[in-house]
């Protein structure tokens, strides 16, 4: 009988996972825990494994298929020795030994998720059961990054981890909502039926530095747009609301998580609660205030408000995000001018 990390309960398990390799506890073995991180060439995975990097004990291997991340985001690993980085598509097989899974592979952006939405199905059902698989095999603790977007067009306010969701089965967003639900309900088997160390992360809407500049998301649209002077374009209504965390803060969470005790899900993001035209207004005021803010058509099934109760967070993981949009902001937008080419003037 294995016991159920998040609400104590007894479920009966196959066999219990198996002990990592007998090397890994050898004298001269030189690295203490080697972490895969897949999805590690994207956004938030490249900034997790600068952080898991800084630690001399971690050996670091990423796995990516550069549909949405890029080599460039890890130049600064490629070669080094504790630094591994494959190109690997997670809906295939994994055979590697790992200690434990950062699970980020799956395009996050709106508009990439719905380019190939089978595709983005197969990664995060497929995806996910592979890399349990391979948790399984190596007794590996494995880490998900679910989302924000399993509570869909939240009735309630603010998003708590007990909330079950009011998300379309059948919309254009269904491939990566459902697709985030199915990877959580593996997550919860695996445990379940088989030991498996899981910890599920429901993030909230997060940006910085190494956004692809042309990613669709807003916060990356908004100071894009401020920078080569076009108009901010802000969906309709502009009322809809998000709640935007600064990808240090996010980091720090997800590592926390992974180390911590508790299964969670636990929701991670930041409470500071903003309008889209109060988000456009902010951009315009800091970065470009000669820029216009025009509105345009959204598309279907946009959650109307997003803001998470970090209770939990708080009290499990001692976690609260540092970072304010307004501190953040800048640093975005330095790291963005140096990618398009438009220094401050
Ligand atoms: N950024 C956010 O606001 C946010 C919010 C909620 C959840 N998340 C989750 O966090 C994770 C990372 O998000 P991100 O913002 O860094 O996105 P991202 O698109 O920058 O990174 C995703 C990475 O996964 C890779 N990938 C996609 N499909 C793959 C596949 N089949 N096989 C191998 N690699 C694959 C991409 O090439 C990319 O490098 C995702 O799981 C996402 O769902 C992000
Ligand atoms: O140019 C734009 C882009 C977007 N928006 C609006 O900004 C809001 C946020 O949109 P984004 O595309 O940045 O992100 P969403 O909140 O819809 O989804 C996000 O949140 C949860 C994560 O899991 C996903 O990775 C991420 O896509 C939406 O209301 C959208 O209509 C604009 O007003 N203008």
């Amino acid at each position: 009988m294995a016991k159920d990390a998040s609400n104590g309960q007894n479920h009966v398990t196959t066999k219990p996972p198996p002990e990592p390799s007998p090397l890994r506890k050898a004298k001269f073995f030189q690295a203490n825990m080697r972490i895969l991180v897949t999805g590690g060439a994207g956004f938030i995975g490249s900034h997790l494994v600068d952080k898991l990097m800084q630690n001399e004990k971690n050996e670091v291997i990423v796995v990516d298929n550069y549909f949405t991340g890029s080599k460039d985001n890890l130049s600064q690993w490629i070669g080094h020795p504790r630094f591994e980085l494959k190109r690997h598509d997670i809906t295939e097989p994994l055979l590697i030994e790992v200690d434990q899974i950062y699970h980020l592979a799956c395009p996050a952006s709106p508009i990439f998720y719905k380019y190939n939405p089978v595709k983005t199905i197969k990664t995060n059902v497929i995806g996910t059961l592979n890399m349990l698989g391979l948790a399984k095999r190596v007794g590996a603790r494995i880490l998900l990054t679910s989302t924000s977007e399993v509570y869909g067009d939240p009735l309630v306010h603010p998003q708590d981890e007990t909330y079950w969701g009011n998300v379309n089965p059948i919309g254009v967003r269904s491939c990566y909502d459902e697709g985030k639900r199915v990877a959580e309900t593996l997550m919860f088997d695996y445990h379940r039926q088989h030991g498996i160390e899981i910890r599920i992360a429901r993030i909230f809407n997060t940006y910085g530095p190494r956004m692809n500049i042309d990613d669709g998301r807003v916060v990356s649209n908004f100071i894009a747009q401020a920078i080569r002077d076009e108009p901010l374009t802000v969906q309709l209504p502009g009322t809809q609301t998000r709640s935007f965390c600064y990808v240090s803060d996010m980091v720090d969470g997800l590592i926390r998580l992974m180390e911590g005790d508790n299964a969670g899900p636990i929701n991670i993001g930041n409470p500071g609660e903003f309008t889209m035209l109060e988000l456009a207004e902010t951009v315009k005021e800091m970065i470009n205030p000669a820029v216009k803010i025009i509105t345009v058509e959204n598309t279907p099934d946009d959650p109307r408000q997003r803001k998470p109760d970090i209770t939990k967070a708080k009290e499990l993981l001692g976690w609260e995000p540092k970072v304010k949009l307004r501190d953040g902001l800048p640093l975005m937008e330095d790291d963005f001018r140096k990618r398009i080419g438009i220094p401050r003037k």
